[in-house]
């Protein structure tokens, strides 16, 4: 089921800029960060029901995605994890396709073999890790 709704665009102007950019070029433009792929994760809020769009780095594998709650290393999650934890059906948009995924998070041996994937994606994610005693939670989303 689609997700509909009033978007909340992000007040971090960045997030919210880069939506922005994605999404009015069909997923031709603002499709990067540093280089490397990004895409847009279309979520519920946990608690306003609004819809809340996040970029993040691009970790594909065989059709599934991952959705890695890094925000930089930081103390604490990102609140689009609750986000998620909160409701399962998610959007991504990749480039000009977007399809609506299942997202359960991940642990264990499996995530193990989803973080490599996500290091070799984006490395920086590997010094977040480092620089936090928290475990950044990684969802794997499974096309619907
Ligand atoms: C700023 C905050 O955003 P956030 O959800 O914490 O997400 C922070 C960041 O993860 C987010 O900005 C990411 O886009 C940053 N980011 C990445 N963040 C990552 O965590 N991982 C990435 O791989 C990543 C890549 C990336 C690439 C490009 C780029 O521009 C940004 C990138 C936010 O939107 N807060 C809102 C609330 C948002 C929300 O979802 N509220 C829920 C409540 C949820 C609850 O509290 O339970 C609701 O509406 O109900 C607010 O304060 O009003």
């Amino acid at each position: 089921m689609p997700i509909s709704g009033t978007y909340a665009p992000s007040p971090s102007a960045r997030a919210a800029k880069q939506v922005e950019l994605y999404e009015s070029s069909g997923g031709t433009k603002g499709t990067t960060l540093g280089g490397r792929p990004v895409v847009i994760l279309t979520t519920v809020g946990a608690k306003t029901g609004k819809v809340r769009k996040t970029p993040l780095m691009r970790v594909e594998h065989d059709g599934a995605y991952a959705a890695v709650a890094s925000l930089g290393g930081a103390p604490k999650h990102p609140v689009w994890y609750y986000n998620v934890r909160a409701d399962s059906d998610v959007e991504l948009q990749d480039g000009p396709e977007k399809h609506e995924y299942v997202a359960r998070e991940v642990t264990g041996d499996e995530k193990a073999i989803w973080w490599e994937r996500c290091v070799a994606a984006y490395p920086p994610y590997a010094d977040y890790q480092a620089r936090t005693e928290r475990q950044i939670p990684v969802f794997v989303l499974e096309r619907v």
